[in-house]
């Protein structure tokens, strides 16, 4: 009996058990049938049609172009979702986007559309399309790639749109006015010039020798940045390698979750409840790890920055003309060390905030992390990759060896021996005098440097793009890119398309001499974007690359050995070299 009613209740539990099983699988069958019909729906909008009116590879259903980004390597698939190893994921990345913005170009031209999943994006790459969205004041969202930042800069102007942007803009533009140049000068003048004697150090105790420069670069551009910024604080100077290694974490975290962003979710584009659950079900699956480990990442703040504006208070208290730039720029120009306390961006900000601006201690903070962050990493990369292309094409570099050698070379282009070169330049500004600091009389003369300085940034502009989510429809190019797409403008791709600059591989500082540069597109050469969100520090760059240059390249001379470096660039937010870059340097006896 018990054996018969052990039988009968596993008959009735299966039985109920398969009842349950019918009813999920009805359900599920039914939610399978809604988000067909959505995505049947939604694949036949207008949206979709005009975006697929775009050129571009066909989209996979779902996946859109997701495959044909994936990175093939010998057969081996390495498809970015499944990744365990940061590194590795590093590559993936700068891989899949280098493909999306800067290898398409070639295929599809100036504007073609990427699908990632269900989420568009439109590369524009030629001068004419992309002033379209620049020169726009309605146009300045960014998009969600960006929504990241916020996390580690908080609601800073980077980060922001609207009114509150503009009002953050508005309130440090006084910082970055040209009566402050006197005052950065003489900062930029003393750190590189400790780097020069760095490295002339390092070539006393070793001789000549290959080094990786990035690190003392990128040490000389943080030092500079910190001090203009928030002035000399002494508690900083131990934070300075934590505060480097967190812009580091913080940036790879911020593209480990813009990677997943970017195929998850497009908070701009509102689609169906269907892509919506793709997009869940992407992000569960494929990178929620990464985002849960970037958000991680980005909870580590730069240290003591409230307590910087403290500090800067106090000192304004004590030395209320520390903004006045009159006794400063009088001091510089005479090259006399500055007796009073420097002036500092930060200051400028205090100032505002203490005479009402709507600007409190922790919207300093921001706007300081802001300045600190976008004026270090640009500008180290722009250094070593200037390093980089002079130490590859020594022409530019050392005009006199090539006179007094007879230098007959096939290779050397003998335009060059019509024009200053680097070297020349820089002796015959400053006399041959190797220490003397930087004037801004002098930077106005180094007009070949200049030259050099912007060749380099057309080749590896420091933000090799930028992105817009469009707010309004927009008819570019004959085609209309409805609004809620992200636009991705692409720096790098105009700066290397063969219609605007013939032979755009090539190093040819001669392209900027005013006599080839006349009738210019006035897009064509963006490395600090342009229109009203461009580069605020676009004016500081170019001052700390050409005093920076000028004080290192009258003492050290940058050489290659051998192919000990490749110039394969790191495509992410700042565009970087992939390995570092590894320069022979030797101290320059020739003076004069
Ligand atoms: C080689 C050096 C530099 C390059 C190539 C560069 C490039 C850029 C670009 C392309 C943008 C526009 C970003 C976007 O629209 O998403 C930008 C914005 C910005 N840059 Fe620079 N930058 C450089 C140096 C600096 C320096 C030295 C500072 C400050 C000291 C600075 C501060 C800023 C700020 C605050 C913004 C945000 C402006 C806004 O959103 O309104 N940059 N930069």
């Amino acid at each position: 009996m018990d054996g018969l009613n052990f039988e009968d209740t596993s008959s009735s539990f299966i039985g109920v058990n398969f009842l349950w099983m019918k009813w999920i699988l009805s359900i599920w069958l039914i939610l399978l049938a809604i988000a067909i019909f959505y995505y049947w729906k939604w694949s036949r909008s207008t949206t979709v049609e005009l975006i697929n009116a775009i050129p571009g590879r066909k989209p996979l259903p779902l996946l859109g172009n997701l495959l044909d980004l994936d990175v093939y390597n010998e057969g081996r698939c390495l498809n970015i979702c499944c990744v365990n190893d940061r590194h590795e994921f590093f590559v993936r990345v700068a891989e899949f986007l280098k493909m999306m913005t800067i290898d398409w170009v070639k295929e599809y031209g100036p504007i073609y559309r990427v699908w990632l999943c269900t989420r568009p994006f439109v590369i524009l790459s030629s001068p004419e399309l992309v002033q379209k969205i620049l020169a726009s004041s309605k146009h300045i969202t960014k998009s969600s790639d960006y929504l990241n930042f916020s996390n580690w800069l908080g609601n800073c102007m980077f980060t922001s749109t609207g009114a509150h942007w503009k009002n953050r803009r508005r309130l440090v533009t006084p910082g970055f006015h040209f009566q402050n140049h006197n005052n950065f000068i003489n900062i930029f003048n003393e750190k590189s010039s400790n780097y020069a004697a760095e490295f002339e150090r390092i070539i006393d105790t070793q001789g000549d020798t290959e080094i990786n420069v990035t690190h003392l670069m990128a040490k000389c551009a943080l030092n500079i940045i910190c001090e203009t910024a928030m002035g000399q604080q002494k508690k900083l100077e131990k934070e300075k390698e934590i505060y480097v290694s967190n812009i580091h974490r913080s940036f790879d975290g911020i593209e480990f979750a813009r990677f997943s962003l970017s195929v998850s979710t497009d908070l701009g584009f509102q689609t169906t409840g269907f892509t919506s659950c793709v997009h869940l079900v992407v992000k569960m699956n494929a990178v929620s790890m990464p985002f849960t480990l970037s958000r991680k990442r980005l909870t580590t703040p730069p240290q003591n920055k409230l307590s910087v504006t403290q500090d800067r208070r106090e000192i304004l208290e004590r030395h209320p003309n520390t903004c006045s730039d009159k006794t400063e720029s009088s001091e510089i120009e005479k090259g006399k060390p500055q007796s009073k306390s420097r002036f500092a961006i930060v200051d400028w900000l205090i100032q505002a905030s203490n005479k009402g601006a709507d600007l409190d201690d922790n919207g300093i903070r921001e706007e300081i992390d802001l300045i600190t962050f976008a004026g270090y990493d640009t500008t180290s990369a722009a250094m070593v990759w200037f390093l980089y292309l002079i130490a590859k094409h020594p022409e530019h570099q050392v005009m006199h060896q090539l006179k007094t050698s007879n230098c007959q070379t096939d290779s050397f282009d003998f335009r060059f021996m019509t024009k200053q070169l680097i070297v020349d330049e820089l002796d015959s500004v400053f006399g041959g005098n190797q220490d003397r600091p930087c004037t801004i009389q002098n930077v106005s003369e180094l007009k070949y440097l200049e030259c050099c300085i912007k060749e380099t940034m057309r080749l590896y502009p420091s933000v090799p793009y930028v992105m817009r989510s469009l707010t309004e429809d927009v008819e570019i190019g004959g085609y209309t890119i409805p609004a809620g797409v992200t636009v991705v403008l692409s720096f790098y791709g105009i700066h290397h398309n063969p219609c605007v600059y013939p032979d755009p591989e090539a190093f040819k500082p001669e392209r900027f001499f005013p006599e080839n540069s006349i009738g210019w597109h006035p897009y064509a050469f963006i490395p600090f974007s342009a229109g009203p969100r461009n580069c605020i520090g676009q004016k500081y760059a170019m001052l700390e690359l050409k005093v920076v240059f000028a004080n290192m390249l009258r003492r050290v001379e940058f050489s290659v050995s051998d192919q000990v470096i490749s110039d394969a660039p790191d495509l992410g937010f700042v565009l970087k070299p992939k390995h570092g870059v590894r320069l022979v340097i030797s101290k320059r006896l020739n003076k004069p």
